[in-house]
């Protein structure tokens, strides 16, 4: 039996994790998946983006008007943006497989792991033994378990698939109401794609703070179908040869909507089943999260986990993060540090984006934590009124005794970016009074909507226990 001092499950963020300090060892990579890279680089935020971009330039049409330009509309190529895309990621993919099976350290297994005891693995035909190993196996689109599905498979999407198919339908179908529907929806329906999306609960984007969550409602709805409250019970043939979903109230009232293609973006499930952990005595949450502490250890000592396999956060920054502290737990054992979960920061890019940290009002309200707020809006800063911006708005929460930012809550042109600055306050302590005029802020630039946020948290009234204490 072959033996490792490491074996690293998953070629997404658990490659990065072998880099030049792992040349002394003896590493084994393993990836089931012909692609190479994982989620991020071949199905997930990079070629996603890629498809925003041209979704963001197609969509300023809309806006010239009102700045007196006259645009013509555009038409997006799909097939032009699709090899663009796939164009320059496959290479990547390809280019990481090749360079990493040239290591010498590594050996690179094309196949399933799973667990037979703690220290052996089985891939594919082979069993091999590893020292110290590393679980980064990430996780996949939930599908729906609804009739009709592998009748009309070639059909029904997720977000795997979609961004490959060789034609851009008319109509599209977005199932969900998370980041992937959001994102989605704004990229079909910048395209000129008839968009209908439907959605179980009765909010969008449901961890987002409530005064984002209703702008970002009232202003896709302008460009897409959006239904709420439906869950799906059947895909059908269409008399057009297309497919009828079918959807079902909470009265039990039918609805159907007939459409070209299906994107299911219902959310998603992590890779554990495979496995087989069990066999090692690892523990998991009943949907498969592996139980992991701050230093990204496992209940077994030499069993780690980083990533969505393991993380309440399933986000690329995130997995980066707690592959760094893995990487130095190995490379370190007698000086362990710690994941920084703190202040995870998320955006959606859609239109408009959107991007927040830290607690949501809602939240507040629940923990009885004192805060005060300040909505403060893109149209009142002179950056706004060059974009006649409407609607777009930075919310922020604090802590009135210290001072320190609980939440930041972005919706509006560049949520991703000047959301940056606020994470840096919330995870070095910076106070509200400190950032707002303890620095400079470029006028007239778009930041001075932060910068009026801050300012505005200043001026407002305090709860009145606090002015007496
Ligand atoms: C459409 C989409 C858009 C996204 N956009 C963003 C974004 O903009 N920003 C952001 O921060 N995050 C985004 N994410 C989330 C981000 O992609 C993930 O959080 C991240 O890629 C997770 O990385 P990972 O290393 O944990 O897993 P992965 O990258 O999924 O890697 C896991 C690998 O393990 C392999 N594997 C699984 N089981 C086994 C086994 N038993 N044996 C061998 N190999 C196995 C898999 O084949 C896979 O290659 C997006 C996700 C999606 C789906
Ligand atoms: N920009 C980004 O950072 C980005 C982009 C895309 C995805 N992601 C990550 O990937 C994760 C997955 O995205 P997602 O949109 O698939 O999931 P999500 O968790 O954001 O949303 C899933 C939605 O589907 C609904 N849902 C769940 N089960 C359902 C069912 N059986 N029937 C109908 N509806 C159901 C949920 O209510 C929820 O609204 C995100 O949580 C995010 O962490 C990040």
């Amino acid at each position: 039996m072959q033996h490792f001092d490491l074996a690293v499950i998953g070629s997404g963020s658990g490659n990065s994790l072998i880099d030049e300090r792992f040349e002394g060892q003896r590493v084994a990579l393993i990836e089931r998946d012909p692609v190479f890279g994982g989620t991020c680089l071949n199905r997930g935020c990079i070629p996603t983006k890629m498809y925003v971009y041209p979704a963001d330039v197609l969509s300023s049409v809309d806006e010239a008007q009102k700045l007196g330009i006259t645009l013509r509309p555009g038409k997006a190529d799909w097939q032009a943006i699709r090899d663009r895309v796939f164009g320059r990621i496959d290479p990547i993919s390809a280019g990481g497989l090749a360079w990493r099976e040239r290591n010498a350290h590594v050996t690179v297994f094309h196949d399933e792991a799973s667990f037979v005891d703690p220290h052996v693995l089985r891939v594919g035909n082979t069993e091999i033994r590893a020292d110290q190993i590393v679980l980064a196996t990430g996780s996949r689109p939930r599908m729906l378990n609804v009739p009709g599905l592998a009748e009309l498979a070639d059909r029904i999407h997720t977000s795997d698939t979609v961004m490959r198919i060789d034609e851009m339908p008319e109509r599209i179908v977005i199932l969900g109401g998370g980041f992937v529907a959001a994102e989605f929806a704004h990229v079909f329906a910048s395209f000129g794609v008839d968009v209908t999306m439907v959605h179980r609960s009765e909010v969008f984007l449901r961890e987002e703070d409530e005064e984002v969550q209703a702008a970002f409602a009232a202003q896709l709805s302008k460009r897409v179908r959006m239904r709420l409250n439906q869950r799906v019970s059947a895909f059908e043939e269409g008399p057009a040869g297309d497919v009828a979903v079918v959807t079902q109230d909470r009265n039990g009232v039918e609805y159907v909507y007939y459409t070209d293609l299906v994107l299911v973006a219902v959310g998603r499930e992590r890779n554990y089943e495979a496995l087989n952990l069990d066999a090692a005595g690892v523990e998991y949450k009943p949907n498969g999260q592996v139980r992991v502490d701050a230093h990204q250890r496992t209940n077994v000592p030499h069993i780690w986990a980083l990533g969505d396999i393991s993380s309440d956060y399933l986000l690329k920054h995130v997995a980066n993060h707690e592959m760094r502290t893995v990487q130095h737990n190995l490379l370190y054992p007698d000086n362990l540090i710690e994941s920084d979960h703190r202040y995870v920061p998320a955006a959606v890019f859609t239109q408009p984006q959107i991007a927040s940290v830290g607690a949501t009002e809602r939240q507040l309200v629940q923990w009885g934590n004192p805060y005060v707020k300040k909505v403060q809006r893109y149209a009142d800063v002179a950056y706004g009124w060059a974009m006649e911006d409407e609607g777009h708005f930075v919310k922020l929460l604090a802590d009135p005794r210290s001072w320190h930012l609980l939440g930041a809550h972005i919706i509006g042109p560049q949520a991703s970016t000047l959301i940056q600055p606020l994470v840096q306050a919330m995870s070095f302590g910076l106070s509200v009074p400190d950032m707002a005029k303890g620095q400079y802020w470029i006028h007239p630039a778009l930041p001075e909507v932060i910068e009026n946020a801050l300012l505005g948290l200043l001026h407002v009234e305090r709860p009145q226990e606090l002015e007496h204490g």
